[in-house]
């Protein structure tokens, strides 16, 4: 005879900045997640403190109340049965206090929020590894995003001049964005330095040429409302340019990493850092 296993216990899940504009998908796309259970969510506006998150945000009463406690939010979570993760949209000022506490409790953090020095991520990773708490750092949860950085890889090889430049809207708190860094990070682990210069140059405006980034990689950022997030990388040679562009026009398309994610980072004991590392 043979004996089906019962199905695994669902993934208690946290969402930290569940209001904003990935909280938002994320809060819908984890409660409809097959084997996610979400168990509590945290934001910060004291008006919205107490109310039922799926009535803020317009997708039906789901009863679960916005609160602002995250140590107490931490210490019920790691109450629960299955090991829980805390999903974090949050902002550049919050996210290391908020992963450090979510590690602290043994609470496996999913992190999207962007703007971590790349001191923080060390200690962060550090912090983790003692700890044996899984960590997903991933700073755009895009597919398409993904291939566009392993297209970016590929041309490398062929091209030493290189640009990065990111659109986004005009609420965003960092630049250049977590997705540029990323993707001038990827290239300069390559083993080259890109754009020997031409000419002795003059920034005539401080930075007309943009952030120096890895090896020799500018990166340019342009914020506007009408955005939502937009990377083009710009390859040049002797007669030719190689673009290669990412546009995001729903912010839907994060979820299904996000949700991967989720289920990923309970198979780690570390930090992993980029969405590439758990396809
Ligand atoms: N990895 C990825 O694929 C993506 C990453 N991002 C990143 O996610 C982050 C959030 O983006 P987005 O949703 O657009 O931002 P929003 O400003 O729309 O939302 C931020 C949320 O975090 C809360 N919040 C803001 N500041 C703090 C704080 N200091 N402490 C605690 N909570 C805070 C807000 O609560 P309240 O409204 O109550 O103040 C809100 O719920 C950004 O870093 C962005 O770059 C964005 C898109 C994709
Ligand atoms: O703030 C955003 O919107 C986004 N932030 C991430 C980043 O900084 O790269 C991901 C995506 O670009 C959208």
């Amino acid at each position: 005879m043979t004996v089906t296993p019962p199905p695994s216990a669902p993934i208690p899940v946290v969402i930290n900045g569940a209001t904003g504009k990935m909280g938002r998908e994320t809060v819908k796309a984890v409660a409809q997640a097959e084997g996610l259970d979400l168990i509590a969510v945290l934001a910060r506006n004291p008006d919205h403190i107490g109310q039922d998150i799926g009535e803020v945000i317009g997708c039906g009463p789901l009863e679960i109340p916005i609160t602002n406690d995250l140590e107490g939010t931490l210490a019920f979570a790691a109450q629960e049965k299955q090991i829980p993760v805390m999903v974090d949209f949050t902002h550049p000022d919050a996210v290391y206090h908020n992963v450090r506490s979510a590690i602290a409790y043994g609470v496996r953090p999913v992190v999207g929020t962007t703007g971590l020095s790349p001191q923080q991520l060390q200690d962060l990773a550090e912090f983790a590894d003692k700890a044996s708490v899984g960590c997903l750092v991933i700073p755009n949860f895009s597919i398409g995003v993904v291939l566009m950085q392993q297209a970016a890889i590929q041309a490398s090889r062929f091209y030493n001049h290189v640009e990065i430049i990111e659109l986004h809207h005009n609420h965003k708190a960092d630049a250049p964005s977590g997705t540029a860094v990323q993707t001038a990070q990827l290239l300069g682990e390559l083993g080259q330095t890109y754009n020997p210069p031409a000419v002795q140059e003059t920034e005539k405006m401080a930075g007309a040429r943009g952030a120096a980034a890895a090896e020799g990689i500018r990166i340019h950022s342009v914020r506007l409302p009408g955005l939502i997030a937009h990377q083009e990388i710009l390859f040049g040679a002797p007669g030719e340019l190689y673009t290669i562009r990412h546009d995001t026009s729903d912010r839907g398309c994060y979820m299904p990493g996000v949700v991967l994610a989720v289920r990923k980072v309970l198979e780690l004991k570390s930090l992993v850092y980029g969405l590439d590392k758990i396809l």
